[in-house]
Order: C-alpha cells, then structure tokens, then sequence
C-alpha cells in the first residue's frame, strides 16, 4: 500500500511540527492535527506555531486540522505524536477508522497503569491496524532545523517499513528498518529517564568521565531490563538504543535532560517540570519502571537511586555516596557471560 493521500500527523506539539515539516518537505500533503483550534488558526495565519519551536517557518504543504475523524477518514498513513498520557484517550473513541491503516507511533512512553508501550496500546485498541514504530535521536529542534540525523522505523510488517521510509526519507534524515518493533520502542521509552540523570549531573558540574560511566552503565542497566522482558539486545547496540540514550543524556535541547538539570539547579520536580511547559516523559517512565524492575527482580541501581532522590525524598549527595559503595560488579554482564 503506498498512498498520495494526506498524511495524517497527530499532535501539534514539537515533533509533531518536525515530523510535519519532514514530510512536506519530501513533497507530501500533511493534515497536522491539533486539538486546540486557536492554535490551528494562528498555524494557518501566520505560519508558525505560536507554542512550540515558534522559530521554525511551517511548510505551505502542512495543514493544521482540529477534527480528528475525517483527518483519520482523509489518511492511510498515520503518525502519532501524542504524550503517553493522551494517545489512548485521544484514540480510543476513533480506533474503528485506524483499520486497515498505517499507524506509527513516535511516542516514547509507557502507559502508567498498564505497563504497556504505545504500539501495544495501538494494537489493543485497533487489532485491525497496521502497526510500527520511529525511534532514534531525534531531538524535534535539530531536525526542525534541519540538521543530519537518522531515525529507526520498526514493525514486522515489511510494507509498513517501506512506506515510512519512502514519505520520510530525505535529504537531511535517513530512516534504517528493523523488524525489532517492541526493542525499538523499548529503548525510546527508558533512555528518558537516564537523560534525567545526565541532567543533574551536569549541573552539579561532574566530570566527562562520570559522564561517560553514567551512559554506559545506563545501557547495561536499559538492556538488562529489556532482556528479561524478552527482548533483543542487539537493536539496542543501534540508532533506537544506544544513539538515542547517547543525544538524550548530553544535549541540554532535551527536555528529560533539562528537567534534570533544574532539580540539580536545586529545584523541586515540580517546579522543574512546570518550568519546562512541555512532555518529559522520564519522568511517568521512571515511577513505573522502579516498581517493574522490584516486581520483576532486575537489578536498576541507577533507577532506584534516581527514584529515590525524586520521590523518596532522599539527597542527592547520599544517594550518589550509596551507588558508588555498592559492591564491585562484573562488566557486561547483561549480555553473555564474561567468565568470571
Ligand atoms: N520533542 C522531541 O524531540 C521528540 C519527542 N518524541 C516523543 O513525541 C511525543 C510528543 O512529544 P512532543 O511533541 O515533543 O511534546 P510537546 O510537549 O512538545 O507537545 C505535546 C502536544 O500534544 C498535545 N496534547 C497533549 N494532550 C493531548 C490530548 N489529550 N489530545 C490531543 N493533543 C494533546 C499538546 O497540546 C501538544 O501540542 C513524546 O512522547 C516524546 O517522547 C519523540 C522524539 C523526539
Ligand atoms: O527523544 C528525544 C530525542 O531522540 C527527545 O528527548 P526529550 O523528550 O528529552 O526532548
């Protein structure tokens, strides 16, 4: 199925306007739906977003929508840029019009109650869908800008995989396959909350090598949780995995690594978050995957260190002090046995 339909793109939030602007600019009609109709107005006036990157010029081939049903009646290739928080509720009431579609999610999320990824959601909701993934480092500003980068879009259906690559391949983004959706949307979902950490410790000004210890360890720890959910490793020695936990926990352009920052700054996670006036998701993902990692008996040392400094009330300089006196470890240890 290739389509010269619209393509319909679902959030008018950050990467809902790159992901927007990509499309346009590879000569694809876009219906760019929002719930807020001031703001579609304002898009459509003025070309630009007046909320989010309000820098960046909005492409004439982008239309800004607010009714969900006949833009999803209009489309066979659907993106999905919603919050974690909103996809199901946005959703749920038009999942009859996804049927027979394409629908990728870009959403880097787990459902709190549920434990559940987007796609997953997607697929409970809409069983008749065709369902994939994108997932890389994608920061929505530097692809708005139009710097070099390369996403990855992960489904077991091979068309689906095509399709994304042909609408989104271009000039200043690469789009590589993987048939590994749930590792794919995996790595998206937990790098988010390691880039929390990356941000405090860049503001309490630690060195490049804690840093660098702090992202390795990260990967040790994401894909030692993934292997126990069954997962594959390998996807995570890849652009969803590795190359998105690497632009997440270094760039200050990301929102999970600001909000970081600002609670090492001495701020609450309230006031961090309110501060920040747009989705960190590290933040949801963080609370559920510490009570996923206790039922589940995985070891996390970083996520419960960091839980505990955000939720449990704990100082940063002790839990710091706690996780480099715990007992020494056995290096990749997650992946195979190193023979110790
Ligand atoms: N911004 C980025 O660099 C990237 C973001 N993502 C993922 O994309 C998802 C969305 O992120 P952003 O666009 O950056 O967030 P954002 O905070 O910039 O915008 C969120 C948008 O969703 C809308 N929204 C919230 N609740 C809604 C509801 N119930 N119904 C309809 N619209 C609703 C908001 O009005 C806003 O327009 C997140 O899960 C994020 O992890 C993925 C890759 C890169
Ligand atoms: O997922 C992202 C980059 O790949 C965006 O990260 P933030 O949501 O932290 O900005």
């Amino acid at each position: 199925m290739t389509t010269t339909q619209p393509i319909a793109v679902l959030g008018g939030g950050s990467f809902g306007t790159a992901i927007a602007n990509l499309l346009a600019a590879n000569g694809h009609s876009v219906l760019l739906w929002m719930r807020d109709p001031t703001q579609a107005e304002a898009i459509r006036v003025t070309r630009h977003n007046p909320r989010y990157l309000k820098h960046v010029e909005i492409d004439a081939l982008v239309e800004p929508v607010t009714d969900l049903a006949s833009t999803l009646d209009s489309c066979q290739l659907v993106f999905v840029v919603l919050p974690s928080s909103a996809l199901r509720k946005a959703l749920q009431p038009h999942a009859d019009k996804l049927a027979g579609k394409f629908v990728v999610s870009t959403t880097k999320g787990i459902e709190a109650e549920t434990f559940m990824l987007m796609s997953e959601i997607l697929e409970s909701i809409a069983p008749e869908a065709r369902i994939g993934v994108i997932s890389g480092p994608n920061l929505a500003r530097e692809i708005a800008e139009g710097a070099l980068t390369a996403t990855v879009v992960a489904s077991d259906d091979q068309a689906l995989c095509a399709e994304v690559q042909r609408v989104l391949h271009g000039r200043t983004f690469r789009v590589y396959a993987s048939p590994d959706r749930f590792g794919a949307e995996l790595g998206g979902a937990l790098k988010n909350v390691y880039a929390i950490m990356a941000g405090m410790a860049g503001a309490l000004g630690m060195g490049e090598n804690t840093k660098s210890m702090l992202i390795t360890r990260a990967l040790a720890e994401m894909t030692r949780f993934a292997v126990r959910l069954g997962a594959n490793p390998m996807t995570f020695l890849g652009l969803a995995g590795v190359g998105d936990l690497i632009v997440t926990c270094t760039s200050p352009k990301s929102r999970n690594y600001q909000v970081g920052y600002a609670v090492g700054e001495g701020l609450s996670l309230e006031e961090a978050v309110s501060r920040l006036g747009e989705v960190a998701e590290g933040v949801n993902t963080l609370k559920v995957l510490r009570s996923k990692s206790e039922a589940l008996g995985v070891y996390m040392p970083l996520v419960a260190a960091l839980h505990a400094i955000l939720f449990e009330g704990h100082g940063m300089d002790e839990v710091i002090e706690m996780l480099m006196s715990g007992e020494p470890k056995t290096d990749v240890d997650f992946i195979a046995s190193t023979g110790f």
